[in-house]
């Protein structure tokens, strides 16, 4: 009997066959150029880039990269084209008698096939939505948790308004990330927002170590070491007194926009690893319900969805879609327009900058990412500053606003009823020592930002909108261009490169002076047209 094989057989080779096999190869490359150079084929000459003496070098390889991408574009365009025609003739040659008896015959067959895709490719927005609802629904108390970085900007109105209206629930803050603002600012947010709804101080656990080893397969559940975490007791008193005064056991909803640590949240509760945590936004698909005690139950949630009608601002931080569908040059102009220009230069140690985009320039030529040919990858250089900014280590924050004025959804009553039940002095004791055991921010590592206030957020699944507007605007596109591409070739070859393929809003690109008004880009379109090209510069 052949015994089985225990071990992979190794690849090692004694260094006589390598080198064998390496100068076969030298040979055979040798042979091909050889062939190629009498069939008159020579080597592509290598680009050697624009020389850093040369004046306008940033515009000219700007330009070069745009008139790329336009080339890309009229290729893809040009592809999808082809396809269309193709498909359109493939009809044509099946005649319209097969036709119907093969569209019946699928139909039959298929019906159950679809439902079952259908309700597959449901929106996940949708999806998200009708989660975000049943736990509503099924919980006591109301966890909003709040980024502590834009404690404003993490609210949603709608959601809040949803939890008031349905009158017996209550609903409480929790101000996660703490560790990520100066205390001074923690102190005055905790203030403003008391003033509202019991508000607790809160720094979720976030043991990187800890997150490689995490496994959730066989339903093992890896321990959990929670050095680091500040008001777990706080909130654990509030619940527990809440459920004690109630008399019966409690459902607690988690909620939230995507990436304020939620999960976290509960994972330090709970002191297990239990919830998936991570830096990508809107991991969480779908409702987990993890009970903390016997009493005690907690429902973790998908994130909310943003409504497309807030601010670029909002939208580019709090947004579960990923930045390519975001546009990164814009999502991260929108950002920066808020931020204090001083710090962020401090932040990112490159030179004082007029715009988002001389910046993202600044910072590509400072963390080397360039492109083919040399140019700096602007694209990369937004990538990467939108991703510090919605991820979990870059310590900003907003001051609150002066004067308290309550939210249109809120009023005093409200208040009142919302805190009745908890024992708010204790609150305030247990806020007040995880303030004090909290770490600040670095110096460098402060960034003043400028909130965009409440955001809007998405409940009703009837409000989505089924296309983002990029794919509405490529459709369009496509549209455009079956009804004449030949059109559209001219247009792209008349039109100036920059306007066309990018457009910012006046507030996106304004970073370092917001009253300028006119994007960057466009400043830079409108600079290459008035270039009169029939005088001399000297
Ligand atoms: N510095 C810091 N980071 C935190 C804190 N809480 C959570 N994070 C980090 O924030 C990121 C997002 O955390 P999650 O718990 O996945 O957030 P979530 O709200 O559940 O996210 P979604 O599932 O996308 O909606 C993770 O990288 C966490 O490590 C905190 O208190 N301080």
């Amino acid at each position: 009997m052949k015994r089985p094989k225990l071990k992979k057989a190794s690849k090692r080779m004694t260094c006589h066959k390598r080198y064998k096999i390496q100068k076969k190869v030298r040979e055979h490359h040798r042979k091909l150029r050889k062939e190629a150079k009498k069939r008159g084929h020579k080597k592509p000459r290598k680009d050697p880039g624009v020389p850093n003496s040369a004046p306008f070098k940033e515009a000219l390889l700007r330009e070069a990269e745009l008139r790329k991408q336009q080339l890309e574009e009229l290729k893809q365009q040009q592809k999808l084209d082809r396809q269309k025609e193709q498909e359109r003739k493939r009809k044509l040659e099946v005649s319209p008698g097969d036709e119907q008896s093969n569209v019946e015959t699928r139909e039959e067959s298929d019906e159950p096939k679809r439902k079952k895709a259908k309700a597959g490719k449901q929106n996940p927005k949708k999806l998200h939505c009708q989660e975000l609802k049943k736990v509503i629904e099924a919980s006591d108390i109301v966890l909003e948790v709040l980024d502590a970085r834009d404690p404003l900007g993490c609210r949603c109105p709608q959601i809040e308004e949803a939890v008031i209206q349905s009158g017996s629930k209550k609903l409480i803050l929790v101000l996660n990330k703490s560790d990520l603002v100066p205390k001074e600012n923690l102190e005055n947010w905790l203030n403003y927002l008391n003033k509202e709804l019991p508000t607790v101080v809160f720094k979720a656990s976030t043991n990187l170590k800890n997150r490689k080893t995490f496994k959730i397969k066989k339903k093992k559940v890896v321990p959990f070491k929670s050095k680091i975490c500040c008001g777990k007791e706080a909130l654990w008193k509030l619940l527990g007194d809440f459920q004690q005064s109630c008399g019966k056991d409690i459902q607690v909803g988690v909620i939230g926009f995507p990436n304020v640590g939620k999960s976290s949240v509960i994972n330090s509760l709970k002191q297990e690893w239990i919830c998936n945590v991570g830096i990508s936004m809107g991991l969480t698909r779908s409702m987990q319900i993890v009970p903390l005690d016997k009493q005690i139950t907690i429902i973790d949630s998908p994130c909310l969805i943003i409504s497309p009608c807030n601010s670029p601002t909002a939208l580019a931080l709090r947004s579960p879609a990923s930045i390519e569908e975001l546009r990164p040059l814009e999502a991260a102009s929108a950002i920066l327009s808020q931020a204090d220009n001083e710090q962020v230069v401090l932040k990112y140690t490159v030179p004082e900058y007029k715009d988002s985009l001389h910046f993202f320039t600044k910072l590509a030529q400072r963390r080397g990412l360039h492109q083919k040919g040399g140019s700096p990858n602007v694209e990369s250089a937004a990538k990467l500053v939108w991703s510090e900014w919605t991820g979990a280590s870059l310590g900003y924050y907003c001051h609150p606003p002066a004067s308290w004025n309550h939210s249109l959804h809120f009023n005093e009553n409200i208040a009142a009823v919302m805190k009745k039940g908890f024992n708010l002095e204790e609150l305030e004791k247990n806020n007040a020592h995880s303030i004090q055991v909290l770490k600040g921010p670095h110096l460098t590592n402060r960034i003043l930002f400028r909130s965009s206030g409440l955001t809007n957020g998405i409940l009703d699944e009837k409000d989505i909108v089924e296309e983002s507007p990029r794919q509405t605007e490529d459709k369009q596109d496509a549209d455009d261009q079956e009804n004449g591409s030949g059109e559209r070739n001219a247009e792209i070859s008349d039109v100036a490169p920059v306007e066309e393929t990018r457009e910012l809003s006046p507030e996106q690109s304004t970073a370092g002076k917001p009253s300028d008004g006119s994007s960057a880009l466009d400043r830079a379109s409108q600079e290459d047209e008035t270039y009169d090209f029939t005088t001399d510069y000297i």
